[in-house]
């Protein structure tokens, strides 16, 4: 099965600027990947070259066939003043294949209802986006992205911010969208503990150390490859049948 999108020895970086060189990154259908680093250490730079909104400086971005994506942004970066409702802000992923001249008609606003029920805000269509919460923001974003009816659903950052409760409501949606559709996922986060107990492959990134790694979640969360991304060992515990992670001393105690 060929991949949805791949990149080759990429060069990524802006303006002539290499941030990260060699980057080798293939998304198969159905894959579930997060790609994991510090603020500031190249996530979303890699996300936007995969995407093919930022040229590379160098190597190559395969794409095999064109594949239906569902993009969602950061939600600190969508402005909460959008005089919009929920389902108006939904509606707005039916826009890139509605074509010019073509106003949404009843196809689109069952997508947008099918979409809004899926993230469980099917309720909340009239309320106006700016007065939700940040957890049904983002359950907003993400119907946008779905109405789109993607193969590929991209996330920047989705639970930053969010208390933990809402952080692992928001991990669980995605398991769940993700295991009922085949549909593919690839996210960011700066919070590996975020995402261990969900993603099946991992991307460490971080311009600063020229670190930009990627395996299977059980290769990474090895303390070779979880010491090269955060400098120091760093183990990985079950415990309830949750991987939490936790920095330790040289002997192998807790820190
Ligand atoms: N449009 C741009 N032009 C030039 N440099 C940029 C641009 N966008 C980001 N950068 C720089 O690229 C580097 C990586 O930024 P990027 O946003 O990819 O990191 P990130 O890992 O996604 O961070 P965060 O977790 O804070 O979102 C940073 O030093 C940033 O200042």
């Amino acid at each position: 099965m060929s991949a949805l999108v791949a990149l080759e020895r990429a060069t990524v970086g802006y303006r002539g600027r290499a941030l990260l060189n060699g980057v080798d990154l293939v998304v198969d259908p159905g894959a579930f990947l997060a790609m994991v680093g510090p603020n500031g250490g190249g996530k979303t730079t890699v996300l936007r070259s995969l995407l093919g909104a930022l040229p590379l400086l160098g190597g190559r971005l395969v794409r095999p066939r064109p594949v239906r994506v569902g993009y969602v942004p950061q939600r600190d970066h969508v402005d909460a003043v959008w005089p919009f409702t929920a389902g108006e802000v939904a509606l707005m992923g039916r826009v890139p294949g509605l074509g010019p001249w073509r106003r949404p008609g009843a196809e689109d606003r069952e997508a947008v209802r099918r979409a809004m029920a899926t993230v469980g805000i099917e309720h909340l269509v009239d309320m106006p986006y700016g007065e939700m919460s940040g957890g049904q923001r983002q359950r907003t974003l993400i119907a946008r992205a779905l109405a789109a009816e993607p193969e590929l659903l991209v996330l920047d950052e989705p639970t930053n911010g969010m208390d933990p409760a809402a952080e692992l409501a928001t991990m669980d949606l995605l398991r769940a969208l993700h295991r009922a559709g085949g549909l593919a996922i690839v996210m960011v986060s700066h919070r590996l503990e975020a995402v261990a107990n969900y993603a099946q492959a991992l991307a460490f990134v971080d311009k600063d150390q020229t670190l930009f790694r990627v395996g299977s979640l059980e290769e990474m969360l090895r303390p070779e490859a979880l010491g090269a991304l955060y400098g120091r060992p760093v183990a990985v515990r079950e415990f309830e049948g949750r991987r939490i992670l936790y920095p330790v001393n040289g002997a192998g105690g807790a820190a």
